[in-house]
Formats: C-alpha cells, structure tokens, sequence
C-alpha cells in the first residue's frame, strides 16, 4: 500500500479546472518530484495533499485512511510540510521556528529539544539558533522551514520548490538530506536536473493533467521536455550515476 495515494485530484475555481485529474502515489521511503511549467497546478496539488485546500473531486488517501476524515492535529503529527514561501512576520528565534514543528506531538521539553537540535545541525543553522528569523536571508529562512519540518518528524514530508532561495550547495544538501535519512517526500521542484539526480519517481504537470510519470529515465526525454517546457535540451547520462541530465541551449548553440 502507497503511503500518500491522491486519486483523481480535481479542482476548480470559478467554474474552470485549474487540476483536472491528477492521481499520484508515494510509497514510504520514496522521494518523488513533481515537475512541470508555471502555473502547471503543482501548488494546487501539494496544497490538495496537505489539506491545505479540499479538492473539488477526487480523493486523498494516508496511508490508507480518507485524509479528510482524519482528524487536523493527526495530519500535523503525520505530514510535515514546507509550503512556498512561508511568511515569516512574527519576530521569533530560529529555533522558536523549528520548535513550531512539534506543536502536534505529546513529547514534551528533552524530546522536543533534542529533536529540533538534530534538525538545526542537519540544516546547518545551530550557529543562528538565537537569531531573530526576521533577520535571516531568504536561504538561511528556507533552511529554517526545511529544520520545522524536519523537527517534526512526520511520516511524509511535502515540500513546494524548497530549493527556492537556496544556493547550489544547499540545494543538493537538502535533496541528500531526504533521500539519505530515508524520508518519504513529494516535492515539487524547478531544476530538472536536481528532480533527475535525486528522485526515484517523476510526475510532470502540465495544464492540470500528469502527462507523463516514472523515473527520470523513463519520463525526462528531450522530446517529452521540449512539449512540455517549449526548449528542447540535450540529454546525457552522469558518468558516475547513469542518472539522465539535461543540458541546455546556450548562445552558441540556441
Ligand atoms: N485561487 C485561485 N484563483 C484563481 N486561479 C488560481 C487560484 N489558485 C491557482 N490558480 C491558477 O491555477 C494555475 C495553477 O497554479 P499553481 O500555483 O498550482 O501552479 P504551479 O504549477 O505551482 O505554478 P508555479 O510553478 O508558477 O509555482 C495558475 O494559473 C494559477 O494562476
């Protein structure tokens, strides 16, 4: 059985379908991307996944169990969540961020504490722990994000463009976080070539509907990225991994 099982997604607004049928799995331990161009509806669906809006149609299973019948606090203990730009407008300490991420769980102070403390280490922010967030740049903040959902320890983690505002290695420091601690993820993901190097699993979204889905190999083909995207890039596999990566036109060769 799927950990997450979304089965035709639905939403509309306005009388217009802005996700028309999107069914997706993620089964526990798998990193999956969800990869696709602006306004795709890659947001609407994680939204739908995270209960952060209930879809039109369709039906969004955990581990077995209709979402939507279960009960909030147990969604928050079971889903963490890292959302497309947090507001962050309260003046509250790094780690009064990260501690946020245990509100669900009965725990209590040592186990709190030490599970946000491995969450600061595993993002690198111990150092700016006692640091107002509204001091922090717009990479250190994602990284704070990314620590809340890690201190919460759910089963899966939904993650809308993390990489966002974060540099080149950080970006491949949180896709190894997720794939190496083992975690359970959907993301969705701009960079192809991250989503290529570091999932297991790809759906890609274009206007509502999953046009194609499976791994990078089967699904990132310069055809099916050129329909997809409007560029056609050139494909290789990395030396070391095997993985697909896909280079770009350039002014010399448009
Ligand atoms: N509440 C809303 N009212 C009207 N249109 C909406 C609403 N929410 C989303 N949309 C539209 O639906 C489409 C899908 O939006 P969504 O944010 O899910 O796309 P996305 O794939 O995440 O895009 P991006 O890559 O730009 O973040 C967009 O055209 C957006 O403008």
């Amino acid at each position: 059985m799927s950990l997450l099982d979304a089965r035709g997604l639905r939403y509309e607004v306005g009388g217009q379908a802005i996700v028309r049928d999107v069914s997706l799995a993620v089964a526990r331990g798998e990193v999956v991307g969800l990869v696709g161009p602006n306004g795709s509806g890659k947001t609407t669906v994680l939204r739908s996944v995270f209960r952060a809006l209930r879809p039109t149609g369709g039906a969004v299973w955990l581990a077995g169990e209709d979402l939507f019948s279960l009960p909030p606090k147990q969604v928050a203990r079971r889903m963490s969540v890292v959302a497309q730009d947090s507001p962050m407008e309260f003046d509250f300490t790094v780690r009064e961020v990260v501690t946020m991420g245990r509100f669900a769980h009965e725990g209590g102070g040592a186990q709190d504490a030490e599970a946000c403390q491995r969450a600061l280490d595993l993002v690198g922010l111990t150092e700016l722990a006692d640091r107002s967030v509204l001091t922090l740049s717009g990479g250190e903040r994602q990284r704070a994000l990314i620590a809340r959902a890690l201190a919460q320890n759910g089963e899966l983690v939904v993650l809308d463009e993390p990489t966002n505002h974060l540099d080149i290695g950080y970006q491949h420091e949180l896709m190894r976080l997720l794939t190496g601690l083992g975690m359970t993820a959907v993301a969705a993901l701009h960079d192809l070539n991250l989503a290529a190097g570091y999932c297991d699993r790809i759906y890609v979204l274009r206007a509502g509907l999953v046009v194609a889905a499976g791994t990078p190999e089967q699904v990132l083909t310069e055809d099916l990225v050129e329909q997809v995207f409007g560029v056609r890039p050139h494909l290789v596999a990395h030396p070391a991994s095997g993985r697909p990566q896909l280079l770009f036109p350039s002014k010399e060769n448009p």
